[in-house]
């Protein structure tokens, strides 16, 4: 192209860059911040997010308390104004740390191989942009270490063009007691009354599968909503995982590369990478025709960007390297899913399972399902679905879900549950890295591995809840069967009880009649076998007596 064309060019477009601060305040919906109801929403759960993975994932119980206060009603032209605050009991942010990680996109302590909830470095910016941008106000955050001996507080907006944290009021108080943790207010437009049934609905899942937080939430209209601790079992927490060799592009190798201290290729591959012991790493680079002894700096050197190419496509596709670890990862475990749909449903059976570790693109994944059959499940045309990612409940963006897709693809009349049918099914994937369609994290995408891995754990259950509802089934037939038998036993017996003894003694019989019942009872219960239901068997003589002495009360 001429001089002269480009010139024209850049006269007729105005071009300019765009920091990535300013990139989210103009696509806020992008982020979860769509409208007055999404953003209050959003706003809570990037909130509770950060608090929970400053506790659970460091081996605290958590106690969070939210609180939303109406500071302005709404007019004719204009939204409410609210605060909305957030305290955590976790492990606070480093004083030096507070600035960046409130104050800049993409700024974050989860830019690591381990299993949290947040991980774009993002959500509590985006939360704070918006906050600015409909009310002009900064946001305020409280913190402190365990091992500090003070409070910090930062006052503080974002500079938008330029990314960077405006502090508008900073400084520490002398801490008096043990206190650790995290207190963030916020100011923002929204519309409570809107936004109201998915908050509560979010606060309640995510009670459901942190059983062992304790959490309080205070709303606009001074309702409080308690949802004690009820477990102090915790799970084990994720620690951080060195990255898998499958899970490598050709640009994050030459970030590796240039980082690393190692000195030989073969010590950058069992250094550097999970799962890779020397006897592989040996067997790997001759198989890719590689130096074990070449200095690693010397791939992203000039001259050898085909050698680059090779080790990158190798890393990524060679069939030896042991499939990635899964210790890594945290995931609820059947015990605690049971207890949470127990204790929201108290339903008349459930079953949850933790499957096997899997694995996509290099990353670690254990898929976990849960379903709840009966109860106080309200019966309708298909399962209730709850949908959960590294314990975040996710509520919006349904149908576009793998899960959904799996949930709505099983044929429930198979496993003898007909409509309308009160289920509710839970799928929870704890992964290094979950496969989100967004960054507003609200629906996973349809890996292959993980869809299966889902249908796989729904279907394990689904069979034994298939068992459990054909016994149940004919539990109640036998059932049906022993009152029609029994509740004729007293006037049976009193017919015999005639025949048996002589005309003169007739009108002296009670204790015949009696023996005989006590007979007939034990002739009847010998004939009944009831189905073992989750290890229990009923007693059938006890359920004989309590129909004749129904049939006496209805007499
Ligand atoms: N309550 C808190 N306690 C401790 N640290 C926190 C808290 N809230 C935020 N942080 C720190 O601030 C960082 C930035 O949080 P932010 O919500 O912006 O992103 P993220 O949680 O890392 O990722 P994502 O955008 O996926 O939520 C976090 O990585 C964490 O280090």
């Amino acid at each position: 192209m001429s001089a002269e064309a480009e010139e024209k060019i850049k006269a007729q477009e105005k071009y300019r860059e765009m920091s990535i601060a300013e990139f989210f305040a103009k696509n806020k919906e992008l982020a979860g911040f769509s409208n007055t109801t999404r953003a209050l929403y959003q706003t809570i759960r990037e909130l509770v997010e950060n608090s929970l993975d400053a506790t659970d994932t460091h081996s605290i119980l958590p106690e969070i308390r939210i609180s939303l206060r109406e500071l302005e009603a709404a007019t004719d032209d204009k939204p409410a104004k609210y605060e909305v605050s957030v305290e955590d009991n976790g492990i606070g942010v480093p004083p030096n740390e507070i600035a960046n990680a409130f104050g800049k996109v993409l700024y974050s302590s989860k830019y690591v191989i381990r299993q949290t909830r947040g991980m774009y470095g993002l959500g509590i910016k985006a939360a704070i942009l918006y906050s600015q941008m409909t009310t002009g106000q900064p946001v305020f955050i409280i913190s402190s270490m365990d091992s500090s001996e003070n409070i910090y507080y930062r006052k503080l907006l974002i500079d938008i063009k330029k990314n960077e944290p405006v502090i508008i009021e900073e400084g520490q108080l002398i801490k008096k007691n043990n206190w650790h943790g995290t207190k963030v207010y916020l100011t923002l437009e929204g519309d409570w009354t809107r936004a109201k049934p998915k908050i509560i609905e979010y606060i309640k899942r995510i009670a459901l599968i942190s059983p062992y937080a304790e959490i309080i939430f205070e709303t606009p209209d001074n309702e409080i909503f308690y949802f004690p601790r009820v477990t102090k079992k915790i799970p084990k927490p994720p620690s951080e995982a060195k990255p898998h060799p499958h899970g490598i592009d050709i640009e994050q190798l030459k970030a590796m590369i240039s980082f690393t201290k190692t000195k030989t290729l073969l010590e950058f591959m069992t250094e550097e990478f999970q799962t890779i012991g020397e006897i592989t790493a040996r067997k790997f680079l001759e198989s890719m025709g590689l130096d074990p002894n070449m200095n690693p700096k010397s791939l992203i050197e000039k001259g050898n960007s085909k050698l680059l190419q090779t080790l990158s496509t190798g890393l990524r596709t060679y069939k030896g390297f042991r499939p990635p670890r899964s210790e890594y990862l945290s995931p609820i475990g059947e015990e605690l899913i049971e207890v949470g749909l127990k204790r929201l449903f108290n339903p008349e059976w459930v079953k949850a399972i933790t499957r096997q570790a899997k694995a996509y693109e290099g990353h670690p994944f254990i898929v976990e399902a849960g379903i709840a059959y009966g109860g106080n499940i309200p019966p309708s045309e298909e399962p209730v679905l709850l949908r959960y990612a590294n314990k975040i409940p996710l509520l919006y963006e349904e149908r576009e879900d793998v899960s959904y897709k799996v949930v709505s693809s099983i044929n429930w009349k198979i496993y003898n549950i007909e409509e309308p049918m009160p289920l509710v099914v839970l799928v929870h994937v704890a992964s290094t890295k979950i496969p989100y369609k967004g960054v507003g994290k609200e629906s996973l995408s349809e890996v292959s591995e993980l869809e299966s891995e889902i249908r796989n754990a729904i279907q394990e259950i689904a069979r034994s809840l298939r068992l459990y509802i054909s016994k149940r089934n004919s539990e109640h037939i036998l059932r049906e069967k022993i009152v029609t038998i029994s509740k004729y036993i007293p006037e049976i017996a009193r017919s015999l009880s005639v025949l048996s003894i002589p005309p003169e003694k007739w009108g002296n019989n009670k204790n015949n009649d009696k023996d005989l019942v006590e007979r007939l009872i034990k002739i009847v219960s010998r004939s009944i076998e009831f189905p073992k239901i989750d290890g229990k068997e009923e007693d059938p003589e006890k359920v004989v007596r309590s129909v004749i002495a129904n049939v006496k009360l209805e007499q």
